[in-house]
């Protein structure tokens, strides 16, 4: 098969985790018979810096004509530490999110054994954490009205959902949970927010169209607590788009780290494959950052595109590396050598 991946390393360590993202990706490739073609494009602070534009015209038309997207990671402190910049990086991940219409963000959360002991949460607790949380992408507060008022003593952000953009993602949540153990939390916080109210009534009203899931309703904060207390009563979640950003970094800790979290943004016409962290800028350049997110959403990408075995092949090859105990500094136990993020890729390629 020939597949067209659009390329966007991003800032920080983006360039470096998806280069070994792609090298897995090549080295299955090359075992399964198929030829991967990468149309590599600009987004976030290194867009900023080569045209003005976090998301340029021209990225945009490279993600729309490619059969997915493999998406590193933006930011850079230059803008995070200037808040009153008027173009940030992180306006290009937002802006490509909505115009390639990417409403649902799929973030899964498992535990590997040889990582069980890597969490602060006791062993038992997370072993056998299995959920995907679906995260709505392209609504919400990120997208809602936002400013200040003349005076520049008053700023504010509005979270404003239709019932249509809400119906829309939690008919994918059900369908998974319809594929999963048939468990489905909606996560809001409904007791507070209108939005939230009407998340529930359109959860309940849907709710009828998939008999097989048992729903419940669970509030934002007491999911904060739970995920961590019982992680393994969750089968998926779907939450509003702030809620799911929240709580996936938090999720990430029952992982072992935040580099072991990968996505996949999904609309009607595009998919693009992203880890949940950020671009971790005080490990770019030094080679140390955990590729691992990027190669298991890579893996995400081939099972995307209906390459089952390829996808399965990437999982079992990252399995070895963990049993090997080839992991990058932030997943080591004390005394434990630590390796490089490109001697990981090495590895889990050559596991392939
Ligand atoms: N999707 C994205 O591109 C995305 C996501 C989150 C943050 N950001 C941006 O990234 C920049 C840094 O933000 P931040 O520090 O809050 O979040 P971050 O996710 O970049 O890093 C937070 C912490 O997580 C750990 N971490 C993250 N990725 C790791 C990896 N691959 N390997 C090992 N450890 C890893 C590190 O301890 C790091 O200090 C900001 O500019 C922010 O806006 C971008
Ligand atoms: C960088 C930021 C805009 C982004 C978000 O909040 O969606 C990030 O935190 C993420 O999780 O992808
Ligand atoms: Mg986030």
């Amino acid at each position: 098969m020939d597949i067209n991946i659009a390329l966007l390393p991003g800032d920080g360590i983006g360039p470096e985790i998806i280069a070994e993202a792609t090298k897995v990706l090549d080295r299955t490739a090359a075992k399964f018979g198929h030829r991967i073609r990468y149309t590599e494009a600009l987004v976030g602070a290194a867009a900023i810096d080569a045209t003005g534009n976090p998301y340029p015209d021209t990225t945009h038309c490279i993600c729309r004509e490619a059969d997915a997207v493999l998406f590193g990671a933006i930011g850079d402190p230059k803008y995070d530490n200037n808040p009153k910049a008027k173009v940030r990086p992180e306006q290009g991940l937002l802006r490509m999110r909505k115009a390639l219409g990417l409403f649902a963000n799929l973030r899964p959360v498992t535990v590997y054994e040889p990582l069980v002991d890597r969490s602060p949460l006791k062993a038992d607790v997370v072993r056998g954490t299995d959920f995907i949380c679906v995260r709505e992408l392209t609504s919400g507060i990120y997208f809602g009205r936002q400013g200040r008022d003349r005076h520049d003593t008053r700023a504010y952000d509005t979270c404003t959902y239709t019932i249509d953009e809400i119906e829309q993602v939690l008919r994918v949540a059900f369908r998974l949970a319809g594929t999963r153990r048939r468990h489905l939390t909606v996560v809001d916080k409904a007791n507070v927010l209108e939005t939230s109210r009407m998340w529930r009534e359109t959860a309940q009203r849907t709710a009828c169209e998939y008999p097989d899931v048992t729903v419940d309703f669970m509030f934002v904060d007491n999911a904060a607590m739970q995920i961590i207390r019982r992680p393994t009563d969750f089968d998926v979640i779907v939450t509003e788009n702030m809620f799911g950003d929240i709580l996936t970094d938090e999720a990430s800790v029952i992982s072992g780290s935040l580099g072991m979290l990968s996505s996949a943004s999904i609309g009607a016409k595009c998919a693009l494959f992203e880890p949940v962290h950020g671009s971790y800028p005080q490990a770019a350049g030094k080679d140390i950052a955990n590729p691992m997110a990027a190669v298991l959403s890579a893996a995400l990408l081939l099972e995307h595109l209906g390459l089952g075995a390829e996808g399965r092949a990437v999982r079992k090859a990252i399995d070895r590396t963990l049993a090997a105990g080839v992991v990058t500094e932030d997943l080591t136990a004390p005394g434990q050598r630590s390796y490089r993020t490109s001697a990981v890729g090495d590895f889990i390629a050559a596991q392939i």
